[in-house]
């Protein structure tokens, strides 16, 4: 019998990337529908995202952590704008569940790149991106942001292939998520996890949650275990192994409300026991925030995107969300 892990489905969208015939890309939304709304949690391969680009991403981590704490703290979060929410996130400061530590990673956060003289710059995940000055941009600013602009495209098709799967009965159009990716916040964020091989159950790189947003496409350095996810069938937490080329795919809260649990957004957390250093990148797309929606399963909950993203990471940021009330 297979494994939990291998329970986890694999949604290969090669048809939606090369304009395969109806057929295919029919066969893609019936497996991504399928995948969404028994677990939220897949594998994505058939991307068209290349190894080299992947590998340029977490370079690009690597070599963020590898600045000195003043260089980091010089541009930490409480430097960004009003509530942009840019910069660096040092260890210990989001907390998922009551009753846990707080996460153990660090990460840097890039967002969209809005000029500081927008109209809107200050206001929730909107403004300047803050770049560290000892790192060239060549080096780091350019690829990471090319980076981005890939994920935005990838995501796109992901949300089409999603409006696809929706029941039929709610009769929505072919385009029913497309405005959640019109100028959209969209943070990404570098990851890193110390070896933590005291961990016990109090304490995790980052804690049981649900991420909050549409959707996140995750990269995980390969080589290395650490994240896991809640599999409902034995109500156990499963290993994720990192499966190299691929991008983990997590449905959130956002698409989980939209769609009135139709998709569901899954539980993961990640627990980096061993002695090795682990990377990540996980790309989230939390949607266009003044967009108002309504739920389409008919329930009429309305969802203004940016205030239930906003008051989500206020409810696990302690003290330092403050600056987003
Ligand atoms: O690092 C990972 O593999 C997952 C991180 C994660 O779940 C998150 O940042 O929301
Ligand atoms: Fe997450």
């Amino acid at each position: 019998m297979a494994g939990p892990a291998e329970a986890i489905p694999t949604v290969d969208i090669s048809p939606f990337v090369t304009n395969a015939p109806a057929k295919e890309l029919l066969d893609v939304v019936k497996a991504m529908r399928h995948a969404a709304t028994t677990y939220g949690f897949f594998y994505l391969v058939g991307h068209g995202v290349s190894l080299e680009e992947q590998n340029r991403a977490l370079d690009c981590a690597k070599l963020f952590f590898t600045l000195s704490e003043k260089e980091k703290m010089d541009v930490w979060l409480k430097k960004s704008l009003g509530k942009s929410h840019r910069g660096y996130e040092p260890p210990g400061i989001q907390t998922h569940q009551k009753g846990l530590l707080p996460d153990t990673k660090e990460a840097f956060i890039i967002g969209a790149e809005i000029p500081e003289d927008d109209p809107e710059a200050g206001t929730f995940s909107t403004g300047p991106n803050l770049w560290p000055k000892a790192l060239k941009p060549d080096e780091f600013r350019n690829p990471i942001m090319e980076y981005q602009a890939k994920m935005l495209e990838l995501v796109k098709i992901l949300l089409k292939i999603l409006g696809l799967g929706l029941p039929e009965e709610w009769g929505c159009p072919p385009d029913v998520f497309d405005a959640l990716a019109v100028n959209p916040s969209m943070p990404m964020r570098l990851l890193h996890y110390a070896p933590n091989p005291t961990h016990n159950d109090t304490q995790f790189g980052v804690g049981d949650h649900t991420d909050f947003g549409c959707i996140t496409v995750l990269l995980q350095e390969p080589n290395r275990e650490g994240l896991q996810v809640w599999y409902p069938p034995t109500k156990t937490w499963i290993p994720v192994p990192v499966k190299e080329g691929s991008y983990v795919i997590n449905i959130g809260d956002m698409i989980q409300k939209y769609t009135g649990g139709y998709y569901r957004s899954a539980r993961h957390r990640v627990v980096n026991g061993g002695k090795e250093h682990r990377y990540s990148v996980p790309f989230f797309l939390n949607g266009q925030l003044k967009l108002k929606v309504t739920a389409l399963d008919g329930s009429g909950v309305e969802t203004v995107v940016g205030e239930h993203i906003r008051q989500r990471l206020i409810d696990t940021m302690g003290e330092s969300g403050n600056v987003l009330k």
